[in-house]
């Protein structure tokens, strides 16, 4: 569970003012829910993701991550709470090119102090495991980043930020750098863990097709975010006539 309220999140302008990149944003995600936030360019979607991942700190409002309210904590402090409750996926894998694709999960496993304590070696092994074969990667244990597929090393990349049992799962853009087919694999296997592990799951994406998959769906222009049930724009058309799509070709 996740809950951010009256966030707040402005900017240098570079003169005398300041940009509001997040303007008095609500949102709260449950365990196993997926929520999809989409806009234009500029209009505020990073830099969301940022506070909810602690990475920034708000000018204003409230980061709940599970029960730990995240604004008090100081920079150590907000270190650990990512390292043990909040995963993250950026368009890019950034694997470390000389770990096998056990150890990429391994080495995520060793930096967890964790809630529960740190867990035996054994135990770190078969969570890393049993996350490769989740996201179907078990024959590739042994792989180099570089002897795997874009679409691999982005699965990769997922099963990482799920090795401390997160409570929040942050994606940003996971199907930019796929083809059509990889990415809708990837945003399918996204879907189906975060209701497996239940965590809240808040993904940034341009892709209404993504959008599509995900429960809850918010469109956010000049910092502000709103519901939508329409994945490709602001508009919450269930008040219009339904729109007669006409295929060609
Ligand atoms: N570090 C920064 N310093 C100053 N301004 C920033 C900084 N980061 C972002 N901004 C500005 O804040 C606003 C929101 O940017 P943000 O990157 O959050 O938008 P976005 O919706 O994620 O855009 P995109 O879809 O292009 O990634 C923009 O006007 C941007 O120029």
């Amino acid at each position: 569970m996740i809950d951010l309220s009256h966030i707040t999140l402005t900017y240098p302008d570079g003169g005398e003012g300041r940009l509001v990149a997040v303007d008095d944003v609500d949102l709260s995600i449950a365990g196993g829910e997926t929520v999809g936030i989409s806009g234009p360019s500029g209009s505020g979607k990073s830099s969301l993701l940022a506070v909810a991942s602690t990475l920034v700190l708000p000018d204003r409002g409230s980061v709940r991550i599970g029960d730990v309210e995240a604004t008090t904590l100081d920079l150590r402090g907000r270190a650990r709470l990512r390292r043990e409750r909040i995963g993250i996926v950026f368009q890019q894998a950034n694997l470390l090119p000389s770990l096998t694709t056990l150890e990429q999960l391994l080495v995520m496993g060793e930096l967890t102090v964790g809630r529960r304590r740190r867990r035996s070696r054994i135990d770190t092994r078969i969570r890393a495991v049993e996350l490769l074969e989740a996201v179907g990667l078990d024959g590739h244990l042994d792989s180099l980043p570089a002897e795997l597929s874009g679409g691999q090393r982005q699965r990769v990349n997922v099963a990482r930020a799920l090795m401390n049992e997160p409570a929040l799962l942050v994606v940003d853009e996971p199907t930019s750098a796929l083809d059509r087919q990889r990415g809708a694999q990837l945003v399918e296997l996204v879907v189906e863990l975060t209701r497996q592990y239940r965590t809240a799951t808040m993904l940034v994406t341009h892709d209404p097709g993504v959008m599509a998959r995900m429960d809850t769906t918010y469109w956010m222009v000049d910092g502000r975010l709103a519901p939508t049930r329409d994945p490709s724009g602001p508009n919450d058309r269930d008040d219009h006539a339904p729109i007669e799509r006409t295929r060609t070709g």
